[in-house]
């Protein structure tokens, strides 16, 4: 099975080049690709195929040709993936499957527009944050509020004074699982300047990761609620780099690095 690998600041994809529909991607394939001992090692897996031939998908087939069928690493399905669109853009912009320039992208959270060059970083269009109110997290025994923000996909983007470099993320955090029914991806942030946080991220069916795009906008949409402001350009600093997230009144972007860095053949 072809595969090609890429991450957006340390968010690792195994991209599986799927144009015509054939493969079958089972739950227990994507954890074994993404086991970083045993398989090849990834947060996620983007699986590219054209979206005419997904029918869960099927009503975007009209505006977008190809379908970012995104799965975490232990085999579940999110409806978004920040860096992982960004990621799928390159690959396919560098495959010479479409041309640089505004690219939409068909997923499960929407069509996302994707601004990418022949090089350089790679935008997307994220669409609109939607607030649904407040909610706890526990890390360590000690409990965070924050904000429920749904990127597509949901977050609990919580504001902390502790440090957020020294907390321990190896775990689950708790959450309220009446509030979050399908889980939730939980980013703990500071705020460290005018429009700047520092954040880490413990993503729904990946444990911690380096970077969430997702994530990334909605740290920036609870920093900038506590700020007072709902437009502006925030940078927000991950574990594996920086990424800019620009808040509109009717929409978010996020921009950063996208790269493509091996490609291979899976064996088993
Ligand atoms: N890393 C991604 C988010 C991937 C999906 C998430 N784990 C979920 O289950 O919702 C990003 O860059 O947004």
């Amino acid at each position: 099975m072809r595969f090609l690998k890429g991450h957006g600041t340390d968010n690792d994809f195994v991209i599986l080049p799927d144009p015509d529909g054939e493969l079958d991607v089972s739950a227990a394939l994507v954890a074994a690709l993404c086991e970083r001992r045993t398989g090849i090692g990834a947060d996620g897996v983007l699986r590219v195929v054209r979206t005419k031939l997904c029918p869960e998908v099927a009503d975007q087939a009209g505006r977008a040709e190809w379908f970012m069928d995104y799965r975490n690493a232990d085999g579940s399905m999110a409806e978004m993936c920040g860096n992982g669109v960004r990621v799928f853009a390159r690959y396919l912009v560098d495959a010479g499957l479409a041309g640089p320039g505004d690219l939409p992208v068909a997923t499960r959270g929407g069509i996302k527009k994707v601004r990418v060059g022949v090089e350089g970083e790679v935008s997307v269009d994220m669409g609109p944050a939607t607030l649904h109110g407040e909610s706890t997290t526990t890390v360590a025994g000690q409990e965070y509020a924050g904000l429920h923000v749904d990127m597509g996909n949901p977050h609990l983007a919580c504001v902390i004074g502790d440090p957020v470099v020294q907390l321990d993320l190896t775990h689950q955090p708790g959450f309220d699982s009446a509030h979050f029914p399908t889980g939730v991806n939980i980013e703990l942030i500071n705020a460290v300047g005018p429009r700047r946080v520092v954040m880490r991220v413990h993503e729904r069916g990946s444990g911690e990761t380096r970077s969430c795009g997702t994530g990334a906008v909605a740290a920036a949409v609870a920093a900038a609620r506590l700020a007072g402001e709902d437009t502006g350009t925030w940078t927000v600093e991950v574990p594996g780099g920086t990424l800019s997230v620009v808040l509109e009144a009717a929409t978010t972007h996020l921009c950063g690095p996208a790269v493509i860095v091996a490609a291979g053949e899976y064996l088993t």
